[in-house]
């Protein structure tokens, strides 16, 4: 299973966002930081990836069938977009918006499988303490927990996460980012997170695309795309990368002027 983007053509009115926007096929099991800096398009792409806009040319490729097509109900059951701002207004327990999320468009009951799903995955993200609890009366960090739970419970084929780990602590950030890599490659997700810390995400991605001026500027394992001059340019610094003697990347960013 692979997803494909090809010559994919979005605006806001005449704010053009993609202009024949290519990418080489995106494969089970790996997961993709989306990068690049404030405003070059990450977001927009998860909403059409997710169907949430339409492009104006182009397509998006799952398994060879352009998404677009599918209808609502099976597109939103094989790709979950995980926003920015995930609205928890509803005065919900925890348990029952995931088991919510977990039953999605189906009606009736919920089986003794679905409680038992929602319970491991809560467990999953060591939030099953949290169970019992309003979402409304959770801090931002636990909220974004929430969500996650939601994004992982459905079990989709593809994975969207725009900004996974933003109110996350420290430990949380990577306890959750090598989560989402295992569970990546244990259910063979295609996952795309879009993250701004990029030697966070060189320590779990297996890929980084990063964006620039509508198109895909620099596309390969996290290594390459850092040591790319291209990828300061992008960004507007002078990138110094690195290795530390546990072997991940060091991002040194300084500005340029
Ligand atoms: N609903 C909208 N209507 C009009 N323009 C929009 C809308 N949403 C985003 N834009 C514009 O589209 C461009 C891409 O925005 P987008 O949110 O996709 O960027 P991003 O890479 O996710 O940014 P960030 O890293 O700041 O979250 C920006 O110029 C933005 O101002």
């Amino acid at each position: 299973m692979t997803l494909e983007i090809s010559g994919l053509r979005f605006a806001y009115g005449t704010n053009v966002v993609f202009d024949a926007l290519h990418a080489a096929p995106f494969q089970k099991g790996e997961l993709t930081a989306l990068i690049g800096p404030n405003g070059v398009g990450k977001s927009s792409l998860f909403r059409l990836m997710a169907g949430l806009h339409k492009p104006a040319e182009g397509k998006i490729l799952l398994h060879g069938t352009d998404t677009s097509l599918l209808p609502d109900r099976r597109r939103s059951e094989s790709i979950f977009l995980l926003t920015q701002h995930t609205a928890m207004k509803a005065a919900l327990a925890v348990f029952d918006v995931v088991l919510l999320a977990k039953r999605g468009w189906q009606g009736g009951r919920a089986t003794s499988s679905d409680i038992a799903h929602v319970e491991e995955t809560l467990d999953l993200l060591g939030i099953e303490f949290l169970s019992d609890r309003l979402v409304t009366e959770l801090s931002g960090g636990q909220q974004q927990l929430v969500a996650l739970c939601q994004a992982l419970v459905r079990n989709p084929q593809v994975l969207l996460l725009d900004e996974p780990t933003s109110a996350l602590d420290l430990r949380r950030q990577l306890e959750v980012l090598r989560l989402i890599r295992n569970v990546t490659r244990e259910r063979q997700i295609i996952t795309f997170a879009a993250l701004h810390d990029l030697a966070l995400a060189s320590r779990f991605a297996d890929r980084f695309v990063l964006l620039h001026e509508g198109r895909v500027a620099v596309d390969g394992n996290p290594e390459e795309v850092l040591r790319n001059p291209l990828t300061g340019n992008v960004y507007g610094v002078r990138l110094e990368i690195d290795r530390n003697a546990n072997g991940s990347l060091i991002v040194n960013a300084d500005l340029t002027s």
